[in-house]
């Protein structure tokens, strides 16, 4: 073969040329219009305003670190004293915070109205559950803590019955308290209907009721000297017994409270009539059907009597003592617990018991103190179950003898463990006969202790009132939670990023348009 000729010397084949020429092969390299500087700054901006708005987004609405405030609530009940503490976020007390129990301490002993001989000793049973206190909350927060004591029932009898007493209680009661550092804002009887309605209140503050406007829950409360009964009906305006009647503007909602408080009818106190019922001719021993076979304990008539709601009914010349025996019989001990009730006379459109006005029941309620410690107890806080099971269990209950009662509850308190046949009898009659639970809406109660971790009872409501906790009308709140809030910052952030980039689309480059070399 002749070597090959010089690449030079090759023939040149002719070709068809380009229409266009195709430029210079240095300029060949073409421009990449997302380099040109203006594509270039207005990415970088729109990235770094982006990334600005999550960042500020989530910042702002970063929750700060929280600092809380701090309420003390006594209850000064008949049977005895607790105290409970309380504690909503410091930022939000102007009415959208929440206020939660996070401490209790019940007092030893009994209650202040049972220290009317010993003042001094009312004030000194505070003292333990004072320092508790005095542990939960953070010392700089002390002299800002408002600290309340309201007395019951037990101190309205006592005040009904000697005043002078009742008003030596309660300057025990004041000296003890303002020793300790918290900013003490008094002590005082609360009035039945105040009870009842805060109690109302309680119950619905935590069952966030009142701030969404939802239909509220009636409040049964059964201390140990008066009961409260508090519901909303759309039969009662008020105007039919209107000292039955407590209105409310909260949230932005009004409300026609009817709250009835049976002085008496606390069930110590009901048991004393019972037992005064029982004693009527003076005996030296009575076989009561509310307390169990085997059942007996010596009782004192002055003892028994010493109360503003049976002292009138004292036998004359009854001997000291009399033997308390049990018989376990529940139908005998409903037709005793039924005559503490006073049918007879109504002069409204419908009565509870005793002459006082009771609407229609409406809604759900919630039982609570010894409604639900009894209840409990008994193993009969399913209100499912029909009214009849309830009896029926009763009756098994109360006919057991004491010695097994004894037997299968070690670690109760005997005098409780001696009472339930009797509350246990009593809360059914109270409930169907005096106001009027029939089987169709006993199912309607729930017998209640906590409500998100905060005692049932009127201690909250009276501080959420004081503290002007609750406002009349409904607070601005803002249209997204937080994460809600992040969360469409950060949407609309990806999304104006696409659209940023799709705007630039006139940019892009374009591959049917790229020039070809051949
Ligand atoms: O509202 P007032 O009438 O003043 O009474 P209180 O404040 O003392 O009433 P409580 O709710 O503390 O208690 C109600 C009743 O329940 C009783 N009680 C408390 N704990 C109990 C338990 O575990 N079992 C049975 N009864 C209990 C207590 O002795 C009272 O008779």
């Amino acid at each position: 073969h002749p070597p090959w000729p010089p690449l030079s010397r090759l023939p040149v084949r002719p070709s068809v040329r380009p229409s266009v020429l195709p430029p210079p092969l240095s300029d060949m390299k073409e421009k990449n219009p997302w380099h040109t500087p203006v594509t270039i700054i207005i990415t970088v901006i729109g990235v770094i305003a982006i990334v600005a708005l999550v960042t500020v987004a989530v910042l702002q609405n970063k929750p700060l670190l929280q600092k809380y405030k701090y309420g003390i609530v006594l209850d000064a009940g008949s049977s005895h004293t607790a105290l409970y503490l309380y504690e909503w976020p410091a930022e939000k007390d102007n009415n959208t915070g929440r206020v939660e129990q996070i401490h209790s301490c019940k007092v030893k002993g009994k209650g202040i109205s049972s220290y009317a001989s010993e003042p001094w000793k009312a004030g000194e049973s505070l003292t333990l559950c004072m320092q508790e206190a005095e542990r939960w909350v953070p010392s700089k927060r002390h002299r800002e803590t408002p600290l309340y004591l309201g007395a019951t029932a037990g101190m309205r009898l006592l005040n009904m019955e000697n005043s002078s007493a009742s008003d030596k209680v309660f300057q025990a009661v004041e000296g003890a308290l303002q020793r300790f550092p918290f900013s003490y804002e008094g002590a005082r009887i609360l009035s039945g209907q105040e009870e009842g309605a805060f109690g109302w209140v309680t119950v619905n503050y935590l069952d966030d009721r009142l701030k969404q406007g939802l239909e509220t829950t009636g409040a049964l409360d059964l201390g140990g000297a008066s009961t409260q009964i508090s519901f909303v009906s759309d039969s009662y305006d008020g105007s039919e017994s209107p000292s039955n009647s407590v209105t409310f503007r909260l949230y932005g909602n009004d409300y026609n409270l009817y709250t009835h408080s049976f002085l008496c009818y606390g069930k110590d106190q009901v048991l004393r009539m019972v037992l005064a019922q029982q004693t009527q001719s003076g005996p030296t021993s009575i076989l009561d059907p509310c307390f169990h076979p085997g059942y007996n304990v010596t009782k004192f008539y002055s003892e028994l009597y010493d109360s503003p709601c049976v002292s009138d009914r004292k036998p004359p010349g009854a001997p000291e003592a009399f033997a308390h025996r049990g018989d376990g019989n529940f139908q005998q001990c409903q037709e005793v617990v039924r005559t503490v009730f006073n049918f007879s006379s109504c002069r409204y459109r419908q009565c509870s018991f005793n002459g006082v006005f009771q609407p229609h029941l409406q809604g759900s309620f919630g039982a609570f103190s010894a409604y639900y410690f009894v209840m409990n107890f008994l193993n009969l806080t399913d209100t499912s179950i029909p009214l009849q099971a309830v009896k029926e269990k009763l009756l098994q209950y109360c006919a057991t003898s004491w010695d097994q009662i004894v037997q299968q509850h070690p670690g109760v308190k005997e005098k409780y463990l001696a009472e339930y046949c009797f509350s246990g009898t009593y809360i059914l009659t109270l409930l169907t006969e005096g106001y009027n639970f029939t089987s169709e809406n006993y199912s309607n109660i729930k017998f209640i202790k906590k409500i998100k971790g905060s005692d049932a009872g009127w201690t909250l409501g009276y501080m959420l009132n004081l503290t002007n906790m609750i406002p009349a009308e409904a607070p601005d709140s803002p249209l997204l939670p937080h994460a809600g809030y992040v969360s469409v910052v950060t949407i609309m952030a990806v999304v104006l990023f696409v659209l940023l980039i799709l705007s630039l689309r006139p940019l892009w480059p374009r591959c049917s348009k790229q020039p070809q070399i051949v």
